[in-house]
């Protein structure tokens, strides 16, 4: 089989466009624009593309973006009264920290701190519990927008076999309930699997999120398998790859997803779903 490219990069272009066309409904019921504030500390070049990238487009979908950029030696108490501060401010629905942080600060502290109801990233305690127990709540934006990919292609995911490899609470563990609440059956695979070739290849769904340069290959994939590549890695010339060799799946799999343009601009495109809906909310009202 050869396989199909899923263009995330296209979906999430979809999605930014419907999300364009709800603020300005909301603009135009209640004369009120969604707000995200994005806080980044530090210099870390990787996150400056990201939160440059989240910044145009909440700008393009008429999202105020609130941009907080602090040096790399502020004070934990500091961050943490700034996440206060726009806790408190009603023109901002959703707060982002950019992760990862500096050592000095304590990312659990800060992600505590931000309020339930603008925790966007779908990174909080709260939020993390409502997924674990299937109430609604912000879903973390990487694993929702593969959901979306999953949805885009008419996969089903009842009954499948789905095989999340890295357990990560922003990526991993999170994915593997989503996949659970759609009926699949779920195997969580990590750097202590025996044998995760093996693993890999009982699986109709393979999503790996482990952040090693193209570990994956043809041997892992089951025939006609769908595979999801969350990896942001470099390879051996310092160019941008994903988790998985793509050239080398394409031969074996239905559907494999591109770096870049694949999962990547789905998370930015799920971080503006989730703050459209927090500011939905402010108004009694949802999407859909
Ligand atoms: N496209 C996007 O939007 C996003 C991409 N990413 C990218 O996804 C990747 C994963 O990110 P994240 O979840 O934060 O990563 P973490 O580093 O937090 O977790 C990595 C996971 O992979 C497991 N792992 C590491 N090495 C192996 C191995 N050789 N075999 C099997 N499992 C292994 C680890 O196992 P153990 O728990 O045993 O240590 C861990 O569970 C990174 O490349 C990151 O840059 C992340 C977020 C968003
Ligand atoms: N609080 C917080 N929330 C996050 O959601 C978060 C975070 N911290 N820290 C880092 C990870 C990583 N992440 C990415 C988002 C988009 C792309 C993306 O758009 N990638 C482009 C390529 C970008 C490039 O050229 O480097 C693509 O795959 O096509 C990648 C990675 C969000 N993260
Ligand atoms: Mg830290």
């Amino acid at each position: 089989m050869t396989a199909k490219l899923i263009d995330g990069k296209a979906l999430a272009a979809k999605i930014r466009a419907d999300m364009k066309v709800k603020v300005a409904q909301l603009e135009a019921e209640h004369g009120y624009r969604p707000g995200l504030a994005v806080v980044l500390v530090g210099e870390n070049p990787a996150s400056q593309v990201y939160v440059r990238n989240k910044i145009k487009a909440c700008e393009e979908a008429g999202i105020r973006s609130i941009e907080k950029r602090l040096p790399e030696s502020t004070s934990e108490e500091d961050l943490l009264n700034l996440v206060r501060s726009l806790n408190e401010d009603p023109s901002v629905d959703g707060i982002l920290v950019q992760l990862p942080l500096p050592k000095h600060i304590s990312d659990l502290k800060v992600i505590d701190t931000i309020s339930p109801d603008k925790d966007v990233d779908g990174f909080h305690v709260n939020s993390a519990g409502r997924l674990l127990v299937g109430r609604p709540g912000f879903r973390p934006c990487t694993p929702a927008g593969i959901a979306e990919m999953l949805d885009s292609i008419g996969f089903d995911c009842s009954g499948k076999r789905a095989v999340v490899v890295g357990r990560s609470n922003i990526v991993g563990k999170p994915m593997a309930l989503m996949l659970l609440e759609r009926n699949a059956t779920v195997t969580i695979a990590h750097s202590r699997t025996k044998d995760l070739p093996a693993v890999c290849r009982e699986a109709d769904l393979l999503v790996v999120a482990v952040g090693r340069a193209k570990l994956v290959t043809a041997d892992y994939v089951k025939e006609g398998a769908v595979v999801i590549d969350v990896g942001m890695d470099r390879d051996e010339n310092g160019k941008l790859c994903g988790d998985v060799n793509t050239e080398s799946v394409l031969e074996k799999a239905s559907y494999v997803t591109p770096v870049p343009g694949g999962v990547g601009p789905m998370t930015i495109a799920m971080l503006l779903t989730n703050t459209v809906s927090a500011a939905l909310g402010k108004f009694g009202k949802s999407l859909n």
